[in-house]
């Protein structure tokens, strides 16, 4: 795959911080960021609403047709809690952030997410389940673990991926 900038994708549970820092990011090197759950409601993904869950089932099809032109071109950062069903050629790099359990209950209790919701995110933490799905889609060396806990992570990860571009667009430059 040939694309003059790379495609950064950050995953993790809701909650720790993906959102933030992929807009920072994107301040920063001039990315545009694909946040997948804001796209899909735009572009009609979503079907049946789940009552227990409080939240629709992602057409996973649907969206892959949308962006599949947009990742075509690189300089994308995409967002989502989720990422065995992206297409392995997407990425050139995949963050997966971590946030220790009691940072992130305190965070999902403030966006007021229902009991269930917050147990089930909490405990989809605590069994890492973001980062073993990142290690069983994609190839062990592109996929990295941010710890994001705190103003200070959060300005060290931007940093280290904001290097990380650079260097790749170097690395690129023909
Ligand atoms: N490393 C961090 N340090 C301090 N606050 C953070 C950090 N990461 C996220 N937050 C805060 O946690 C909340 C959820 O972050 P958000 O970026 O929306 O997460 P996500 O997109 O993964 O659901 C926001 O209020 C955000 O400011």
């Amino acid at each position: 795959m040939s694309r003059r900038k790379p495609n950064i994708l950050l995953t993790g549970t809701p909650g720790v911080g993906k959102s933030t820092l992929s807009e920072e990011i994107c301040k920063r090197t001039g990315f545009e960021w694909l946040e997948v759950s804001k796209i899909a409601k735009q572009c009609d993904c979503l079907t049946n609403y789940d009552e227990k869950y409080e939240s629709y089932v992602l057409d996973e099809d649907k969206l892959l047709d949308e962006l599949e032109n947009r990742m075509t071109e690189g300089g994308k950062v995409v967002d989502y809690h989720g990422c065995d069903f992206f297409p392995e050629r997407w990425f050139d790099i995949v963050f997966v952030l971590r946030t220790n359990n009691t940072v992130l209950y305190d965070r999902l209790t403030e966006r007021g997410y229902n009991k269930k919701k917050l147990e089930d995110n909490v405990q989809c933490e605590i069994f890492q389940t973001l980062l073993d799905e990142a290690r069983d889609s994609y190839q062990e060396d592109i996929v990295h673990e941010l710890q994001s806990d705190n103003d200070d992570d959060m300005s060290s990860n931007i940093d280290r991926i904001v290097k990380w571009i650079d260097q790749w667009q170097k690395d690129h430059a023909s």
